[in-house]
């Protein structure tokens, strides 16, 4: 379960991206973050992996507060949650198995992952990722000679071999062309029914959100101004939204 309370973020130079946000996820859930540009949707997603500390509130991910951790046990927090990033996040110059492996390395003993020291568990778990993701065939084709798509399907594939308790994506199709957007979050969404992970997804285009999550969390100026069923995100409402017209939750 995924909580927050009462969570807010001042940057160093001032700018309030997120204020007083009080949520609660359960775990299973697929739900879509949508708002406008610079709304707090990356932040929160942030805050909820501990790449972003909050300046005030708490954030608790499966009963640990996030915004307690640091060092080691940050560390290994975040083996737990998978981050899926506009911009891919891979190392172009290894392979599609190799950047997929870089998912079991919080499973590694350090000195086993330096040496690149990978189980015969952990190479048959990642080319089973590689498969569920539709890229069966190309694990040993270097990143840089897949097309964006496909590099966003290892990245997919890279978070699934954490074998995470929630996985956060970030605008996952932000940069691809919008043809791709479905093979994404049909993959995410098939993801979350197959394993039962919860999946939070930034979403720009609010059709999309409406297409595939069944809830949607609305930010506007750093507030959470809706929370509901998708059904619910009325024409009328999401104008509101966008619009900056609703009051925060
Ligand atoms: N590291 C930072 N330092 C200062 N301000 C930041 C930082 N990161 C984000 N911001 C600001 O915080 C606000 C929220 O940004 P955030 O990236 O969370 O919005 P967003 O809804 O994800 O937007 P986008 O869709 O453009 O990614 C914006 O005003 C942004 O400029």
């Amino acid at each position: 379960m995924i909580e927050a309370k009462g969570l807010g973020v001042v940057f160093p130079n001032g700018t309030e991206a997120l204020r007083d946000i009080n949520v609660t996820i359960d775990d299973g859930e697929f739900v879509a973050v949508i708002g406008l540009s610079g709304a707090g949707k990356s932040t929160f997603l942030r805050t909820l992996n501990g790449l972003v500390r909050p300046t005030s509130g708490t954030v608790r991910v499966g009963g640990v507060e996030v915004n307690r951790l640091s060092g080691r046990s940050l560390a290994q927090f975040r083996r737990t949650v998978g981050f899926i990033f506009q911009q891919f996040n891979l190392v172009t110059r290894l392979t599609a198995l190799d950047n997929v492996l870089h998912g079991r390395l919080g499973y590694l003993p350090t000195w086993r992952g330096i040496l690149g020291l990978y189980s015969e568990r952990d190479y048959e778990l990642a080319a089973g990722y590689l498969d569920e993701v539709g890229l069966a065939g190309k694990e040993h084709v270097r990143v840089d000679n897949l097309s964006g798509g496909q590099q966003q399907r290892v990245a997919i594939a890279r978070a699934m071999a954490q074998q995470p308790q929630l996985v956060l994506a970030d605008e996952p199709m932000a940069s691809l062309d919008p043809r791709l957007s479905d093979v994404i979050l049909g993959l995410l969404k098939n993801y979350n029914e197959a394993h039962g992970v919860t999946v939070l997804v930034n979403i720009h285009v609010l059709e999309l959100a409406r297409r595939y999550a069944r809830r949607v969390l609305a930010f506007n100026q750093g507030r959470l101004v809706f929370d509901g069923p998708t059904e619910t995100l009325t024409d009328d409402l999401a104008a509101q939204i966008y619009a900056g017209s609703l009051e925060a939750l």
